[in-house]
């Protein structure tokens, strides 16, 4: 991945000490091959002291070189532009990528993808916010009210403002996101892409990596019945689902009927014998040879469930058999008549 010499775009140094006009060239080589910049799409920004580094307007990211970048500050004074002859203008992306780096003090670098992820979440939550919790990869974002990364557990809120025809155009629905929360790293835009700002590039980086995967599990939970806001309960985890697009749907609902037969019938003959004839208890034996009577149980007692008591005696009740021993203790061998 590392293809230009002087690059520290694979440095896993967390700092923004690396050469952004390095690391720009690279990054968008990356991200083309990935998918997220084809077609001209999307824009980098990379802070490095008083100057940020932007990428040019409607360039092959792919095929961008060191000097073809844009450097200038904060407050918009130009500090270097490319070669006259290559006839660049700055990325339309510019007021966005300003705004980012104006409402998160102390970022260093704010990447605009257009990753199908990204488009394809914010179609498929048409409201104002993505959601997400329990998932490992929560854990490389970055909470910029905290001020360090998100937790396992936490719920991952990812606003989502209205794509706009024009890049220009959606400046200050970004930039109100951004205000309005407080917490995020990325901002989500219908039918476009994803805006995220980082506290490094490297760190940036990242967090482009684990947003999109995060839009990605989200959809397959979604199409397995999912939701990516519930957090696990140990009783949902081990459940096997029923979806209404499985190919034995018929199947397993017609044996539930069944099921559900027998229990009722089982269920409505205890109720019936309740209280109704006598339960014996052999002990040490596994067959019952006696006449009219129906084998209830042949198996091993559970000495969890005995108490040392006064005196035998057995019954049934409610389909459970309540065998009571004196002085004994232990595993033994039954059959209940
Ligand atoms: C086909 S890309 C249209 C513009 C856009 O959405 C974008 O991200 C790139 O803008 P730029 O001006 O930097 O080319
Ligand atoms: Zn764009």
């Amino acid at each position: 991945m590392c293809a230009l010499p002087n690059a520290s775009y694979g440095s896993s140094t967390p700092t923004n000490e690396a050469n952004p006009r390095n690391v720009i060239p690279e990054a968008g080589r990356h991200f083309h091959s990935l998918g997220w910049m084809t077609g001209s799409g999307g824009a980098i920004g990379v802070r490095r002291g008083e100057e940020i580094y932007i990428t040019p307007s409607g360039v092959q990211k792919e095929l961008m070189e060191p000097e073809d970048l844009f450097v200038q500050t904060i407050d918009g004074k130009s500090i270097a532009t490319p070669p006259a002859f290559k006839k660049l203008t700055q990325s339309s992306c510019t007021p966005l990528i300003i705004n980012s780096f104006l409402k998160r003090k102390g970022a260093g670098a704010v990447v605009h993808a257009h990753n199908p992820n990204a488009v394809l979440i914010s179609l498929l939550y048409p409201g104002k916010e993505f959601r997400i919790t329990h998932q490992q990869m929560i854990k490389c974002t970055y909470n910029w009210k905290l001020g360090k990364n998100n937790k396992y557990f936490d719920e991952l809120v990812v606003p989502i403002v209205e794509g706009q025809p024009e890049e220009i155009d959606l400046a200050p629905y970004v930039a109100k996101a951004l205000e309005d929360y407080p917490d995020t790293s990325c901002v989500i835009i219908r039918r476009h892409g994803m805006y995220v700002v980082g506290p490094t590039w490297e760190k940036t980086k990242l967090m482009l990596e684990s947003f999109d995967y995060l839009f990605h599990i989200a959809m397959q939970m979604k199409l397995y019945g999912l939701d990516p806001t519930q957090p696990p309960t140990e009783s949902r985890e081990n459940s096997k689902r029923l979806l209404l697009d499985d190919p034995d749907v018929a199947t397993r609902f017609a044996q539930m009927e069944i099921t559900i037969q027998k229990l009722t019938q089982q269920l409505s003959q205890l109720e019936n014998n309740a209280g109704a004839g006598s339960t014996y208890v052999r002990w040490g034996r596994s067959l019952c040879s006696g006449d009219n009577t129906e084998l209830v149980y042949s198996g091993w007692e559970d000495p969890s469930v005995l108490e040392i008591t006064q005196n035998w005696c057995n019954q049934v009740y409610a389909g459970s058999i309540y065998i009571q021993e004196y002085e004994k203790w232990g595993y033994n061998n039954i059959i209940a008549t």
